[in-house]
C-alpha cells in the first residue's frame, strides 16, 4: 500500500515540536529563577526579547529536519539568525543554548527521532540555526518555523507557542503548534499558567484532511494518544469569546472592541500571547480571534501558517479583514494582507465580523 501523503513530514514535525516544547518548558522554568533570567534573555534590535529557547528550538528543529530529510535541499524560513549569538560577548549565551540543545537532543530517541552520536559542537549548533535563512516564496517546499512565538509571554511565565508548518508552492500543507502552557481548563488562559499536569499540548493538522488533532504534552516522551479537535458550535455573538493579543502595540484594542460590540459580542475579550489564540479557536475555547496591527507593520508567515491550517481543519475560517485567504506565497511577509487577520469558529460569525469591519472602517483611525 502506498505510504500516506506527507506521513513522514507530519510525523517528524509533530515529534520535533514535542521535543522542542520540552526544551522550552525547561528554559521557562529556569527563567523563573531570578539568578538565571538575565543570562538567558537578550534584546533584539526592535527591543523584543530573544531567549535561549528561541535559538535552542531553532537549532533542534533544523538539525532534526536535516537528519530526516537531508540538508541539501532543505529550505527553512525561521525567525532567528545567528548574528547576535555569534558575537564575542554572547559566549555565555551560546554556552547556555548549547547545553539546552544537547540536553534536549540526548532525549531525542524517546521521541522517536534521530539523536547525535555525541553532543553537538557550538559550530554545528550555529550552522543549524543559520541554515534557517530561506526567504520562502511561491515555488517549492519550505518549512516555516517560529521557534518561540510570543516570546514576551514566554519570558513573563505566560502563554507561548512553538510553531512549525510546511508550505509547498505557496500553500500550507501542514501545521503543528506546541502550546506548553495551554490549560486544560479555559479559565487558565486568562490566569497565565496553572498547576503541573493540567497543561500543555501539541495540535496538528494536514491541509484538506478535515481533521485536526491534539496530543497532551507528557514529560520526557511522545504520547501515543491523540484526540480530534473541533471548533465551537456557538454562532451567536452574545455567547462568543473573542481573543486578541495582550500587547496593544500589536493590535488595536480600541478598534477590535468596536468591531466586537457592533457584531453583538458582550463578553470581555480574552487577551492571550502568541498563536495560542489559534489553538483556542481550534479546540473550541474561543470563537473569534482578531489582530489589527498598525498599518506600517507587516505580518510574517511564521506567525500564522501553523495556526491557520489547524483552525481550518478543525472547522474554522481564517481570512484577512477583506475576507480573503492569507497569501503564504510571497516570501517572509503576508504581502497584500487587507488590514487585519480574523479567525472564526464558523461561517456565521465570520460573515458578521466581516460586515462589522466593512461598516466601521470608514470611521476608524488605523
Ligand atoms: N508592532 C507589532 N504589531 C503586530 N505584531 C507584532 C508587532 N511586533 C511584533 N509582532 C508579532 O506579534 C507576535 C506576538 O503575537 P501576540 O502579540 O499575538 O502575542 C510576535 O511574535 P514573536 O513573539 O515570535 O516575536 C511578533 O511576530
Ligand atoms: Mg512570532
Amino acid at each position: 500500500m502506498a505510504e500516506e501523503f506527507l506521513a513522514t513530514e507530519m510525523d517528524t514535525a509533530v515529534r520535533v515540536v514535542h521535543l522542542a516544547s520540552s526544551l522550552c518548558v525547561k528554559v521557562q522554568d529556569k527563567l523563573r529563577l531570578p539568578s538565571s533570567a538575565n543570562g538567558h534573555v537578550k534584546s533584539k534590535d526592535d527591543d523584543s526579547p530573544v531567549t535561549v529557547a528561541d535559538w535552542g528550538v531553532q537549532a533542534i528543529v533544523s538539525w532534526v529536519l536535516a537528519q530526516v530529510f537531508g540538508g541539501q535541499n532543505l529550505s527553512i524560513v525561521a525567525e532567528e539568525d545567528t548574528e547576535s549569538l555569534s558575537k564575542a560577548e554572547s559566549l555565555g549565551l551560546l554556552g547556555a543554548v548549547s547545553s539546552a540543545v544537547n540536553e534536549a537532543l540526548s532525549e531525542a530517541s524517546k521521541y522517536g527521532l534521530p539523536k547525535p552520536d555525541k553532543p553537538l559542537e557550538t559550530t554545528e549548533i550555529l550552522e543549524a540555526i543559520g541554515r534557517c535563512n530561506s526567504l520562502g516564496g511561491p515555488k517549492g517546499r519550505h518549512w516555516v518555523l517560529d521557534p518561540v512565538d510570543g516570546t514576551l509571554g514566554f519570558v513573563r511565565g505566560d502563554q507561548y507557542a512553538v510553531a512549525l508548518a510546511l508550505i509547498e508552492n505557496g500553500k500550507v500543507l501542514l501545521g503543528v503548534l506546541g502550546c506548553p502552557n495551554y490549560p486544560v481548563k479555559k479559565e487558565g488562559l486568562s490566569n497565565g499558567c496553572n498547576q503541573p499536569g493540567t497543561k500543555g499540548c501539541v495540535m496538528y493538522a494536514k491541509k484538506g484532511s478535515g481533521q485536526a488533532w491534539m496530543q497532551p504534552l507528557i514529560p520526557g516522551g511522545y504520547p501515543e494518544a491523540a484526540t480530534l479537535l473541533k471548533v465551537s458550535s456557538v454562532d451567536d455573538p452574545v455567547l462568543a469569546t473573542v481573543c486578541e493579543p495582550v500587547e496593544r502595540a500589536n493590535s488595536n484594542h480600541l478598534f477590535t472592541a468596536g468591531l466586537a460590540n457592533s457584531m453583538g459580542v458582550r463578553k470581555k475579550p480574552l487577551r492571550v500571547y502568541s498563536m495560542v489564540k489559534y489553538a483556542a479557536i481550534a479546540c473550541g475555547d474561543a470563537e473569534v480571534f482578531m489582530k489589527f496591527a498598525q498599518s506600517s507593520y507587516k505580518e510574517k508567515i511564521w506567525d500564522h501558517a501553523a495556526g491557520v491550517v489547524i483552525v481550518e481543519e478543525a472547522g474554522g475560517v481564517v481570512t484577512d479583514a477583506g475576507g480573503r485567504n492569507l497569501d503564504f506565497s510571497k516570501g517572509v511577509y503576508l504581502e497584500g494582507l487587507d488590514r487585519g487577520i480574523i479567525a472564526c469558529s464558523g461561517q456565521v460569525l465570520h460573515e458578521k465580523l466581516i460586515g462589522a469591519v466593512y461598516a466601521s472602517w470608514e470611521s476608524s483611525s488605523l
